[in-house]
């Protein structure tokens, strides 16, 4: 086939891809209705789940498993993402609440999950987007919980404790590079700007290239950017799409500790999602002290039910001195069998037990 007739044969499918496109739309709008009957039908007032990861899902592997090449199973799902995004759009107006300014990681992990249908709010704060999320003043939150490198971030724990009534509705998983960004040469750094966790991601390259360089901890990676393109002989540790944002250049790529770091964000909403058959639970828990064994007794129940752990973390209570609260991520759905039969056991030696969300296994 020439030039011209393959471009003539493209713009005959792309009439027919936008049809067929605006025919999915068409079944999403009523997709949106019946999710509105439905509710109404109950008798229940809130707005219906927009987001739904576990059909989102289904989706995803369908079409990927409909595909026979050439293109490949992750352009598929780079298509439907944006085929999503707007659906989503047409359903209601959703927003995205995030750590900010535009360019964190939390950003680009919210990007990915939602598309660029939708409209994303940056918050200071991990706790700001977490009480954003709980009082509805987005429609979902997206924070990091933890990154393979440097482990947990102890500020989305801390803010669950604050707003127990957040729930969680998916998890992302993020690839994340950091990198040096600054107006200046290396030898002329004289500080760095970083959030914690980045700065923890990559204090070996700190050490052995700007040992004696001061280290300035601030509330996000892009932050760190805006900041270090404010002042001389200021850089930043974040990622290099801050570049083009804060007009910096990329003084050392990926200057991160492990190859394959990543970080997994969590999606709060005002509800989890049904049971997908393939999904993990937060508990949130304070065990009573005084109890010789309170906390073995209660992680021993999931092993009486066949539940694997695949997270354990404690932080201060804050209410009592030197009381804990656990947070414990097991596999299942909080409405599995198993999982609320054991859930009814552990309150038993529990004082507080609160069920943070069940979500899909990261899928795409
Ligand atoms: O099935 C739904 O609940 C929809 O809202 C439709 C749809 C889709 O376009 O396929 C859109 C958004 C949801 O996150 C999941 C699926």
């Amino acid at each position: 086939m020439d030039l011209d007739a393959a471009r003539s044969r493209i713009s005959k499918v792309d009439r027919q891809v936008v049809d067929l496109l605006n025919e999915r739309a068409r079944l999403s709008l009523n997709v949106g209705a019946a999710k509105r009957q439905s509710l109404k039908e109950q008798g229940v007032c809130t707005k219906p789940e927009v987001y739904v990861p576990g059909q989102e899902k289904q989706v995803f592997e369908r079409v990927r498993g409909f595909n026979q090449g050439p293109l490949s199973g992750e352009s598929i799902s780079a298509i439907y993402r944006e085929i999503m995004s707007a659906s989503i759009s047409l359903q209601s107006e959703v927003s995205v609440g995030y750590l900010g300014p535009p360019g964190t990681f939390s950003h680009q992990a919210a990007m990915k999950r939602f598309g660029d249908s939708l409209a994303y709010v940056p918050y200071t704060r991990i706790e700001d987007v977490i009480t954003a999320a709980a009082k509805e003043e987005v429609t979902y939150g997206l924070v990091p919980i933890e990154n393979s490198t440097f482990g947990i971030v102890v500020q989305t724990l801390d803010a669950f404790v604050g707003q127990p009534s957040v729930k969680i509705r998916a998890e992302v998983h993020l690839p994340v590079t950091q990198s040096l960004l600054s107006r200046y040469q290396l030898s002329a750094i004289r500080k760095v700007y970083s959030h914690p966790q980045a700065f923890g991601q990559s204090h070996t390259w700190l050490d052995v290239h700007l040992p004696n360089v001061t280290r300035v901890e601030v509330s996000s990676t892009a932050k760190a950017a805006e900041l270090a393109a404010s002042e001389t002989y200021a850089a930043a540790i974040c990622s290099e799409v801050c570049a083009s944002l804060y007009q910096l250049d990329v003084v050392a790529t990926n200057v991160t500790t492990s190859s394959d770091n990543t970080t997994r964000f969590f999606v709060l909403g005002q509800s989890s999602d049904k049971q997908t058959g393939d999904d993990k639970t937060l508990l949130m828990f304070t065990v009573d002290h005084r109890e010789p064994g309170a906390l073995c007794s209660a992680l021993n129940v999931f092993a009486k039910f066949k539940i694997n752990q695949t997270a354990i973390n404690s932080r201060p209570s804050r209410q009592r001195q030197w009381h804990y609260m656990f947070f414990v991520e097991v596999i299942g759905h909080a409405l599995d069998d198993n999982v609320s039969s054991a859930l009814a056991e552990i309150k038993t030696y529990c004082l507080d037990l609160v069920v943070l969300g069940s979500y899909p296994r990261q899928f795409y």
